[in-house]
């Protein structure tokens, strides 16, 4: 089984896919994670270094690399990476895809402390243009996030409700 995470940052795709991937006893692999062990760098360095261009080449091409790779896969994706390259055809085609929706105020509330790791988010001044800068990027990307066939929201997105959502929708098909 492929598994595959997309949302926004902050969403919780990589904690929650990492404990997916133990409960599904399947490898779990973190796009952004893969990037900078492949690239030996950070996000914001390959930013800094190469732009956002290069970053969005890369990811397309790690992702069909993990694709190809392992048959069975939690994947947690980038929070921009359904969104370039033909990235969101690729996960629908090749796995079951979830959308992790978190309310704006929540992504705020638990990035304030991190915006600086994440390069898109970096120097804003304040949580308003955080909150402003994440309420943008969430509308530009709702219509990819919304073709995802599961879709979990917080606070109910646990491990077991996922495991419920994925048993009903293989139970439908
Ligand atoms: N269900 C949750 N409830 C509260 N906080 C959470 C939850 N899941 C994750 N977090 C916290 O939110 C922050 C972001 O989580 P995480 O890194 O898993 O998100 P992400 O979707 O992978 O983000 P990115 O797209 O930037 O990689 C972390 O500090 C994490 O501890
Ligand atoms: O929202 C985004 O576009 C990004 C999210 C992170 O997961 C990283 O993939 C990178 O910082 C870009
Ligand atoms: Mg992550």
């Amino acid at each position: 089984m492929r598994l595959h995470l997309i949302g926004m940052p902050g969403a919780g795709k990589t904690t929650l896919g990492r404990a997916l991937a133990t409960a599904y006893e399947v490898p779990f692999r973190d796009l952004d994670q893969e990037i900078v062990r492949r690239e030996q760098r950070t996000i914001p360095d390959i930013f800094a270094q190469d732009g956002e261009e290069y970053f969005r080449e890369r990811e397309a091409s790690v992702l069909r690399d993990l694709i190809a790779e392992l048959p069975d896969l939690v994947l947690s994706t980038g929070g921009g990476t359904p969104c370039f390259h033909h990235n969101l055809e690729v996960l629908l085609e090749s796995g079951l895809t979830l959308y992790l929706a978190v309310p704006v105020s929540e992504l705020v509330r638990r990035l304030q402390r991190q915006a600086a790791s994440r390069p898109l988010l970096a120097a804003l001044p304040d949580a308003a243009a955080l909150e402003t800068r994440l309420a943008e990027t969430l509308a530009a990307r709702q219509q990819f996030y919304d073709r995802a066939p599961l879709c979990c929201a917080a606070p109910a997105c646990s491990v077991e409700a996922v495991r419920q959502l994925v048993e009903r929708y293989n139970a439908a098909v």
